[in-house]
């Protein structure tokens, strides 16, 4: 393989710290490794380099192919994870008297228990809300919350004022202390703690400090974007004033801020944390081909906080096919084809940006027999209780005798959540299957219920004994009613710590109806749901794209493209600038994964094609990938909307023959400017009546504003040519 200049000037880069801004697909794994044996011929001792991947699978990739790369016998760096270099430090600092030896808790359960435990007790004189924060999803919130505390060294509170969390989860810092008190007291620990006791210490005491820095001449870090500020400032110590960092990866990947990462580690933090570096790109891919690449350059384009690069592809990648569509129906059909040029389904992935918009697809190729897996076995739609309970629902409308089984009628009690602890709705289940009726205020199997609590139950109670007179009517409109008799939709906004997780059961609930309305037989869809299924290791794999990060696929898939998906955002929890970069971020990543085929689909129906799906410029990038092949290129105008953007790319492939032009636009009727709409804004429409905007889009000076009409539902208007004038 011979090496890109891009990659050797790495390679033999000399002194000092440097930051390698790495497409995806640029080959990085092979220049690092280059790299160490660079250093190691010019004589640096294998002990002085240390060489840290982004997890156990990298690292040990990584190692396998710096020895292949070795003469025998050669002796090799250290090449470590973050958390294998934290479980060293802390090894040695209890060695050395300065923290006490604690057992990790490795179980999530253990952990849960102890945050159970830490809830219960900051809320000993709160008893009324004890229930709701014993909540698998709450507890779960409050996992992620302490996590984040020691990811970001911030104080609990200062962390907690920054999040957008539910006002009822405010004893989490409170929980975070009590919870830091109860591993001190048990002698354990957290996976965070293998770094947050060993920096705190560190940090706090400048001999100590001075006992692990000067050991090591090199450092190189695989996947920089996505480090947090507990990792850097460990590193930072670790590298002291010696030794040369140098930091690979791409920001315009960084996906992972809600763990801690920010696009900016990579980008001016990183001089201010280390000072003056080297900058290198490695612009080039050897993924995918010139039409991935220029859709990718477009799709990022809008992001301010990114680095100003280009991803070029090689000129021997497969040349990749890009389409977009729509629905389940296009996706069967793609893979219908894929099978007949001969390939496999294993070469395939469907990308999703959460579960919840899997599930289409799931019922999809489960109606169609294509096989599956799923990277999270545990995400199965049929696997999800919430699922279980409306599958439950309309098999109690097809069989009343279900009406005397505690165990279904637990299940249906239970979901969502009554915020009722299990134990009692199990009694209460035992209750109502053997008597068939609703007990007495008094009885003491609800008498120390709340009233709230009652009243909840005894509806949904009502609403099981009222189904079966239902069974003659189409799933989709009974699924709406059980929907709307048990509030589900406020109950699972309510039950959510974190709003992103509350949108997401109820985009479940209508994706789920929607697909009830494809089906006139009851029986039917519920033949279907309850489809025993489970991982077919030859079939397409379903991931999210956190999921997909670092691999890649001949053919990939990208559903539920949608406004308010992928974008994901809702009326209560608005687009900020920082968000939609991530999110567009995570569409980079997303549609960079694939290396022969690219097929991005978005929903029919209410749900409107994501704007990135028209940013990625797919359309332009095909015609002028097909363009660079073509023998009359010189004698065409290309007509781009991005003419500047792929001037620039054609110029860095020595193509400056192709001539670009903008497309013919029609000049607005009147001038807007972007200051005129934003999002909350009440305006009256001469034919919809009054509404409010909820996103503006596209020109600032010719905006297109999605309005919600308090009469006529959503529309997406051209502001300049709609008869709307704007309310105080
Ligand atoms: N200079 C080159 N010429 C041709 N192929 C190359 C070159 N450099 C890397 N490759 C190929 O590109 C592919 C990806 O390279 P590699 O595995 O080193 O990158 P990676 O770090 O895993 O990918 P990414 O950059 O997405 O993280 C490999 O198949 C590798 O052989």
């Amino acid at each position: 393989m011979k090496l890109t200049a891009e990659q050797q000037a790495v390679i033999h880069h000399d002194e000092g710290h440097a930051r390698v801004a790495a497409v995806a697909g640029a080959g990085k794994t092979t220049t690092m490794a280059a790299r160490v044996h660079y250093l190691l011929s010019r004589g640096v001792p294998p002990k002085r380099i240390l060489v840290l991947m982004f997890n156990r699978s990298a690292r040990e990739d990584f190692q396998r192919r710096l020895a292949s790369m070795a003469p025998s016998g050669q002796a090799l760096p250290d090449v470590r994870t973050f958390h294998s270099l934290g479980h060293r430090l802390t090894q040695s600092l209890c060695r050395w008297g300065v923290l006490a030896p604690r057992r990790l808790l490795s179980a999530e359960w253990q952990l849960e228990r102890l945050l159970r435990q830490a809830s219960l007790n900051v809320l000993s004189d709160a008893v009324e809300r004890r229930d709701a924060a014993l909540e698998g999803d709450r507890l779960e919130t409050l996992a992620h919350f302490c996590g984040l505390v020691k990811a970001e060294m911030l104080p609990p509170e200062a962390l907690f004022d920054r999040l957008n969390y539910d006002p009822d989860t405010d004893y989490f810092p409170a929980a975070f202390n009590e919870a830091e008190r109860l591993l001190r007291s048990e002698g354990v620990m957290t996976y965070a703690d293998l770094l947050y006791r060993p920096l705190q210490a560190l940090e706090a005491d400048s001999a100590l400090r001075s006992r692990v820095e000067g050991f090591l001449d090199h450092v190189i870090i695989d996947e920089y974007q996505d480090i947090n500020a507990a990792q850097q400032r460990l590193l930072a110590v670790l590298a002291g004033k010696r030794a040369s960092v140098m930091a690979v990866g791409d920001a315009n990947q960084c996906i992972y801020e809600w763990r801690g990462a920010r696009p900016d580690t990579m980008l001016e933090n990183f001089t201010a944390t280390f000072g003056e570096a080297t900058d290198y790109p490695l612009s080039t891919t050897f993924r995918h081909g010139h039409a991935l690449a220029l859709a990718a350059n477009h799709a990022i384009a809008a992001n301010q906080r990114r680095p100003d690069q280009l991803c070029l592809a090689a000129p021997h990648n497969p040349d990749t096919r890009l389409s977009v569509g729509q629905g389940g129906r296009q996706l069967l059909d793609a893979l219908i084809d894929w099978q007949a040029q001969g390939r496999v389904l294993s070469d395939v992935s469907l990308l999703v940006r959460s579960w919840a918009l899997s599930v289409p697809f799931q019922l999809a190729l489960l109606q169609a027999g294509i096989p599956f897996r799923l990277a999270r076995e545990d995400r199965f739609v049929f696997r999800l209780p919430l699922v279980q309970a409306l599958a439950g629902y309309l098999k109690l409308s097809r069989r009343p005798t279900l009406l005397q089984d505690p165990e279904q009628l637990t299940l249906l009690l239970a979901q969502p959540t009554p915020f009722v602890a299990r134990e009692r709705l199990q009694r209460l289940a035992q209750y109502l299957a053997s008597r068939q009726a609703w007990p007495e205020n008094h009885d003491p199997v609800i008498s120390d219920l709340k009233p709230i609590q009652r009243r909840t139950l005894k509806k949904r109670w009502t609403l099981l004994c009222e189904l079966p007179q239902l069974s003659a009517w189409p799933p989709a409109k009974l699924l709406q009613h059980v929907v709307d008799t048990i509030e589900a939709e406020k109950t699972l906004r309510r039950a959510a710590a974190r709003r992103e997780k509350g949108e997401e059961d109820v985009r479940l609930l209508d994706v789920l109806i929607e697909q009830a309305q494809s089906v006139s037989d009851p029986d039917a869809f519920i033949e279907l749901l309850e489809r025993p299924i489970e991982n077919q290791a030859a079939g397409v794999l379903i991931s999210t794209v956190h999921g997909a990060k670092g691999l890649e696929w001949p053919f990939v898939a990208v559903a539920g493209v949608n406004e308010e998906d992928f974008p994901y955002y809702s009326r209560d929890n608005p687009l900020t600038d920082d968000r939609l970069e991530e999110e567009r971020r995570l569409f980079y990543v997303a549609i960079t994964r694939s290396k022969e085929q690219l097929l991005v689909l978005h929903d029919g129906g209410a749900h409107r094609p994501s704007r990135f799906i028209t940013e990625s410029a797919w359309q332009d990038s095909m015609q002028v990938a097909a363009c660079l092949v073509s023998d009359n290129a010189q004698s065409l105008t290309l007509r781009v909307t991005s003419p500047s953007l792929v001037g620039r790319y054609l110029s860095q492939l020595g193509r400056d023959d192709i001539e670009l032009a903008a497309p013919e636009v029609q000049a607005p009727q009147a001038a807007y400017t972007a200051s005129a709409f934003y999002p909350g804004q009440r305006l009256h429409h001469a034919v919809f009546g009054e509404g409010e905007v909820a996103t503006v889009e596209g020109n600032p000076s010719d905006p297109v504003i999605d309005v919600r009409f308090d009469q006529a539902g959503r529309r997406r208007l051209i502001a300049s040519r709609a008869p709307i004038e704007r309310l105080a």
